[in-house]
Formats: structure tokens, sequence, C-alpha cells
């Protein structure tokens, strides 16, 4: 079991004139065993990183090592040791199959052969996932999106692999359910020692599941680090933006911890989802959202940016000069990051 490394990725899709690079030279790790969690907003590449990262999108620059081997190519046979699993999980479910006959496809050959030792299998992958055993014989419309998303995870769990990527997989639940379900990604987290890329817009649902928190703006990872630290002490604007429109933090943890008993082990979670959110609440911008198919110059954030006018006026650095961070344990892709926390931002004082 090895860390999940992004060398410089990019990922275009469409001519170089006329496309988009919704990833640019992305520099990520996943450590082996760790939860990352990956935010930013609608468009920032989220999805087309963890589509590269499975094979589903091809990437057009750079490696995905995983332990420092690259990944088996896709559509070769053998084990996959990336799985991923989506926002909608009709989308991985053959509505025709039943549950079980779903999840033992999915199976690895070296793990059961034969039709006993699948059928244990399935039984086992179920169970996992706080699925009774009965449910093998239903079909996904059978069942609530809960449980669907469960059966998801059982099956992205069959293949045996070393890594998950989530994309969104709570998103489309109904709050009542997500806390069970992300409660069942911890559970699964701890027991089977899963290394998770955990993509979500919810800095609440990142903040429960995730060791580190990466945030992604217009392809590029702006900051980088465990998630107390990023999200309790933000040294990049962007995250501090986000934050500051992030509904009210401790309310959903509560939320969580209420609903989270049928598989979670009980961790009190309403506290732990505190990020200081008074601390870091800044005026939102009032501009148009970024446009990925003409990033700015420098900092693609500077047109946005409440941190670099008040700092340096004309902003000369942020136009010219893209920030490249130092790999520190946190670390911010901007020229002020130092000063992010002491800068006096005011909406006033903002410059359009
Ligand atoms: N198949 C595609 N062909 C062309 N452009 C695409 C394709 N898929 C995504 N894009 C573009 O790539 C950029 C990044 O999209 P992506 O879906 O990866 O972002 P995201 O952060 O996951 O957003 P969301 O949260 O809305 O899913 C966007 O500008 C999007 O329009």
């Amino acid at each position: 079991m090895g860390d999940l490394t992004f060398e410089d990725v990019t990922v275009r899709y469409g001519s170089r004139r006329r496309g988009v690079t919704a990833v640019d030279r992305v520099r990520l790790t996943v450590p082996a065993g760790a939860v990352v969690g990956l935010v930013g907003e609608s468009g920032s590449g989220k999805s087309t990183l963890a589509r590269a990262a499975v094979g589903l999108t091809p990437v057009t620059g750079g490696r995905i090592l995983l332990g420092g081997r690259p990944l088996p190519r896709p559509g070769r046979a053998g084990p996959r040791p990336l799985q991923m699993v989506f926002q909608d999980p009709y989308s991985s479910l053959d509505p025709r199959m039943t549950v079980g006959e779903s999840i033992a496809e999915a199976v690895a050959r070296d793990v059961a052969r034969g039709a006993t030792a699948r059928r244990a299998e399935v039984t086992r992958l179920l169970e996992l996932v706080g699925l009774a055993d009965e449910r093998a014989e239903r079909y996904p419309a059978e069942l609530s999106g809960g449980q669907r998303q469960r059966v998801a995870l059982a099956r992205a769990l069959a293949g045996r692999p070393e890594v998950i990527i989530a994309d969104e997989i709570t998103s489309a639940l109904d709050v009542s359910i997500q806390g069970t379900v992300l409660n069942l990604v911890r559970d699964l987290r701890r027991r089977m020692r899963l290394s998770m890329l955990f993509i979500s817009h919810n800095l609440a649902v990142v903040r429960y599941v995730s060791d580190i928190v990466a945030v992604m703006y217009l392809g590029r990872i702006v900051e980088y680090g465990p998630v107390d630290q990023v999200l309790g002490d933000p040294r990049h604007p962007y995250t501090r933006e986000l934050l500051a429109a992030a509904p009210d933090l401790r309310a959903v943890g509560s939320d969580l911890a209420h609903v989270g008993s049928d598989v979670g082990d009980g961790t009190p979670t309403g506290s732990a989802i505190a990020v200081g959110a008074d601390r870091v609440r800044i005026a939102l911008a009032d501009v148009e959202p970024a446009d990925p198919h003409h990033p700015p110059s420098g900092c693609r954030f500077h047109p946005r940016c409440p941190i670099g006018p008040m700092v340096h006026p004309d902003r000369e650095i942020c136009r010219l000069t893209e920030p490249d961070p130092e790999p520190h344990q946190h670390r911010a892709a901007c020229h002020f990051a130092a000063t992010v926390e002491t800068a006096p931002v005011t909406p006033a004082r903002r410059s359009r």
C-alpha cells in the first residue's frame, strides 16, 4: 500500500485554442491510509481529477502514481487498485441485476473463485456496508437512495482497492441519510485502512470525514494541509471565501452526530466541526464566477481576491506571477499567505 500522487497532472478538453484546461499541473498526495477531502466550487475541476485518477478521462500531462508506480492502464485485465463511487449510484448499478449479482460481478477473481465463495464474499461485503444479506435478492429500484449508495460502496470494495475515489457520494441524499453514509465511510476507512479522495462541495461533510483538505480553484490546488489547520486557520483567501459562504458548520455537525447512530462509532461531532467560521467571515466577492476557458494571468484568483489589493495596491505580483508554494505540511498558493490572517479585510476597500 502506498501514497497516491498526482505529479503536475493536466487534463484538457477540446482543442488548444478553444478547449478548456480543467485540471492544470495539479500536485496532490493522498497518503496511504488517509482521507483527503477535495473542495472547490462547481467547474473547478474536481470531478475531472477524480475521473483521470481512475482512467475514465485521459491525462494530457503529468503522471499519477500509486506507491511510486504508474497505475494500470484502463481496460487492462487484473486488479484495479483505485475504485470510484459516484454521486448517483444508478450510474454504477445495473437496474436489471440484483444487488447480489452486481456485487458478485465486481468481486476480484483472486478473492473468490466459484459460486459458493463468491456468494460468501457478497454476504461479507453487504455486512461490511451495514446491509443484511437478504438485500442481495433485491433490485436497485427496491432500495432507498442511502441503501443504493451502500451497495455502490460494497461494489467498489469488492475489487479490494487501495484507494476509493468518492465523488459527491452524499450530495444526492436526504440530509437525514447523509450522516449514516458518512459514518459508514469513517467506519470502513478505520476497519480497512483505505485511502480515499473524498470530493464534496460541503465543507462540513469534508471536515467530518477527512484528515487532509485540498482546495481547488480553476484547475489548481490553492491550499492543502491537515483539515483542522486549513479550515481552522485558512491561509488562502479563496478558502476563507468558501468558509464564509458555508452554511452553519456547527449545525450541520450536530445533525451528523444526531443521525449517525446506525453504523457510527458514537463520536460526538458537533464540536469537531466547529471551525472558527466567525474568524474567517469576509465579504463574499461580488463578481462573476471564474471562467475556466479564460483563466486570469498570474494568480488566477487575483481578480476576485480581497487580500492582494490590501497588501499590494497595484497587485503587480498577483497579476504577473503564479504563486508556487513550497511543499509544506500546510501550504497555500498565495503570495500573501503569511499575511492573510492579519490583513484587515473589509468590503469597502476591495478593488473590483
Ligand atoms: N467532457 C467534458 N468536455 C468538455 N469540458 C468538460 C467536460 N467535463 C468537464 N468539462 C469542463 O471542465 C471544467 C471542470 O469541470 P469538472 O466537472 O471537473 O468540475 P467540478 O469541480 O467537478 O464541478 P462540479 O462540482 O459542478 O461537478 C468545467 O469548465 C467543465 O465545463
